[in-house]
C-alpha cells in the first residue's frame, strides 16, 4: 500500500516533469499502480487507517507524486450535491472548458507541499475531460464544482505545475477577473 514515505516532496525533480503517456492497452503494472493510488486517497479519507499509517488526507493523486511521471490519476471525493466522483483515470486531457474561472475560499493543499501556501488558486469553473478508464476505454467527462477543481489540481501535477504556480506572487489574495469562491 502507498503511504506517506512514497510520496515525493517539492523540488524533486519529477514534480516539475510532463509525464509521459502511457500507452493504451494499460498494462497489469500501470493497472495496479492505478489502483493502489485510488486506495491511497481512500484511505487518507478512513479516520482509523488514516491515523494508523499516518496519512495525510486527500481528495486525489497524480502518479508524479509517487515518483512514477506517466499521465495518471486518481480522485475519490463528494460534490456539492453528495455525489460520489471516484475516477482512476489514463491520459486525461482538458478538451474544453469555460471562460468562468472558479476557486476554493479556503485556497487549495497538496501532499507534495509540506507547507501551507494561501492564496487564491483560480481554475477553470466547468471542464470537460478525455480520458480512458482502468481497462482502457475511452470516457468523456463534464465537471463542475470541486471535482473540475480537483481534476485541474491532479492535471496540473502531469504536465509539471503545483498549485501554488497559479497564486498571484505580489497579492495571494487579489481579487481574479471572472473567477467566482465556490460555494
Ligand atoms: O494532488 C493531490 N494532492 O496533492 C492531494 C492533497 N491535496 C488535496 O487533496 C486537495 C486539497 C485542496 C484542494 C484540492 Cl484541488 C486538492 Cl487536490
Ligand atoms: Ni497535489
Amino acid at each position: 500500500m502507498i503511504t506517506m514515505k512514497d510520496i515525493i516532496r517539492d523540488g524533486h525533480p519529477t514534480l516539475r516533469k510532463v509525464a509521459e503517456e502511457v500507452t493504451i492497452p494499460p498494462t497489469e503494472e500501470d493497472r495496479a499502480v492505478l489502483k493502489s493510488m485510488l486506495e491511497f486517497i481512500i484511505n487518507s479519507q478512513d479516520e482509523e487507517i488514516a491515523k494508523k499509517y499516518d496519512l495525510r488526507p486527500g481528495i486525489g493523486l497524480a502518479a508524479p507524486q509517487i515518483n512514477i511521471s506517466k499521465r495518471m490519476i486518481a480522485l475519490h471525493l463528494e460534490d456539492e450535491k453528495g455525489k460520489l466522483h471516484s475516477y482512476t483515470l489514463f491520459n486525461p486531457k482538458i478538451v474544453s472548458h469555460s471562460v468562468e474561472k472558479t476557486y476554493l475560499p479556503n485556497g487549495e493543499g497538496c501532499l507534495s507541499v509540506d507547507e501551507v501556501i494561501p492564496g487564491i488558486v483560480p481554475r477553470y469553473a466547468r471542464v470537460t475531460v478525455k480520458a480512458f478508464d482502468i481497462d482502457g476505454n475511452e470516457l468523456k467527462l463534464r465537471l463542475k464544482g470541486l471535482p473540475s477543481i480537483a481534476m485541474q489540481h491532479e492535471i496540473d501535477h502531469l504536465n509539471g505545475i503545483m498549485f501554488y504556480d497559479h497564486i498571484n506572487k505580489d497579492d495571494p489574495f487579489k481579487p481574479v477577473e471572472n473567477a467566482f469562491p465556490l460555494e
